[in-house]
């Protein structure tokens, strides 16, 4: 059996960066830029009236409190110009700096009376409360790198450049299968010895957090029916994903099932825990992760192998996050503990607090933890304090 690092390893090899296309700009939030953006002009584009008050001329400061107010600038008008130095004009955030001004001074600075504005201290310069052109980009400047991920800030600078249509990597197109013939719909009564399928929906839920919508779809526990569904479902989707039927059972039949269908397996059993019977293999540019039927085995797998996966399919580096182990544990398998845990932040540091469960069938207490932290092998004391990787179930950004 190989490690966790050569799981991955072995993963990143047979994962090709994702196709690209184009998607149009309501449609682009979370995706994975793959374009460079370039400022269409300057940012900002105008000197830009950042108070609410008046513009001056500057040097006028050393010679007068007073300004009387020859006319408004509102945002959205066009460039006016200040007539006399003497005087100013009120402007508003988001106008553009009147000719023959270069300071603003704001309301709650001055006293307005008969349309004279007075200065209430003298503690002003040139070009205060001004957002000069250019200042943060020069038209033509990369704004974007390709790869970025495109979060709400992403999207503004999107919008304020104009852009309609971006081009993005493509989600790839995924069927998530239950299979075991103990499980039934969500909406069934079950009977004593049936349960119902809910790794499926953990799995859809965890893709969702991806951005990814994967459909979801039940195959029995027979050999046939598998050799021609499974075989169906390659032709239409990129990626299909297994929860259960890939450890040593009488009716485990993927593995048996995938090598007839041609399917390369370049991963099956890992030396961890949870996840030990783990399996991944690939048909030309399609993939199968085939994730143990034990619910946080199935979800932590699906965050060490697939996301892992993905990240490489993105074209970006997968996040290495650390934590401080809360609580001494004792593990003395020569295995990868991915031990369940609920995290807390003390003096900005972030502590992984085990979560006592009865082990990889428990449902109950995973839905109690927020995430794992990856025990290494060769130890089996592991004490307060020490720092290991961390893996959040919900999504932070990949
Ligand atoms: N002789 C051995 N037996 C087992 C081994 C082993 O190495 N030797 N490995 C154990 C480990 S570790 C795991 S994990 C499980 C994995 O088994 P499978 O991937 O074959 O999964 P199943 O047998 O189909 O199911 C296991 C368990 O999970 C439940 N399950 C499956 N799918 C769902 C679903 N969609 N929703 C809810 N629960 C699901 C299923 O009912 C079983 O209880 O094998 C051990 N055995
Ligand atoms: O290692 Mo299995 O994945 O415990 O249930
Ligand atoms: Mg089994």
């Amino acid at each position: 059996m190989i490690s966790v690092s050569e799981a991955q390893e072995i993963l990143s090899k047979f994962s090709n960066k994702g196709p690209i296309e184009r998607v149009s700009f309501e449609n682009c939030l979370n995706r994975l830029l793959a374009e460079n953006i370039y400022a269409d002009r300057d940012a900002p584009p105008f000197d830009r009236v950042a108070m609410d008050g008046i513009a001056i001329q500057s040097d006028q400061l050393q010679i007068r409190q007073q300004f009387i107010i020859e006319d408004i600038q509102a945002a959205g008008q066009e460039q006016k110009s200040l007539n006399k130095p003497e005087n100013c004009l009120e402007v508003m955030t988001g106008a553009v700096l009147p000719v023959h001004t270069d300071c603003v001074i704001p309301y709650e600075k001055l006293t307005i009376k008969n349309g004279v504005a007075r200065l209430n201290s003298t503690d002003h310069k040139a070009f205060q409360n001004t957002h000069k052109k250019g200042i943060d980009a020069k038209k033509g400047d990369q704004l974007l790198a390709s790869g970025t991920w495109i979060h709400p800030g992403v999207k503004g600078v999107l919008a304020t450049t104009g852009h309609t249509e971006i081009k993005v990597i493509q989600v790839p197109k995924i069927m998530i299968c239950s299979t075991g013939d103990e499980l039934v719909p969500i909406t069934h009564n079950p009977l004593p010895h049936q349960i119902r399928r809910s790794n499926v929906y953990m799995l859809q839920a965890a893709l969702k957090d991806l951005n990814i919508e994967a459909h979801t779809t039940h195959l029995p526990d027979d050999k046939d029916q598998l050799n021609a569904s499974i075989g169906k479902l390659l032709e239409e989707y990129d990626l299909l994903m297994f929860s259960g039927a890939v450890s040593k059972g009488k009716y485990d039949f993927l593995p048996t099932v995938f090598k007839e269908l041609g399917i390369q397996i370049h991963i099956h059993g890992v030396k961890q825990k949870p996840g030990k019977p783990f399996l991944f293999g690939t048909i030309g540019s399609k993939s199968v992760f085939g994730f143990p039927g034990n619910p946080s085995s199935t979800l932590v797998c699906f965050h060490l192998y697939f996301k892992w996966w993905y990240n490489h399919y993105l074209g970006k580096a997968p996040n290495n996050n650390y934590a401080y182990l809360n609580n001494e544990v004792t593990f003395k398998k020569p295995l990868t503990n991915h031990l369940l845990i609920k995290s807390s932040v003390e003096d900005g540091k972030i502590l992984a607090n085990p979560v006592a469960n009865s082990g990889s069938g428990d449902l109950v207490h995973l839905a109690l933890a927020d995430g794992f932290l990856s025990l290494p092998a060769e130890k089996d004391t592991f004490k307060k304090g020490e720092i290991f990787p961390i893996t959040f179930f919900h999504q932070t950004g990949l």
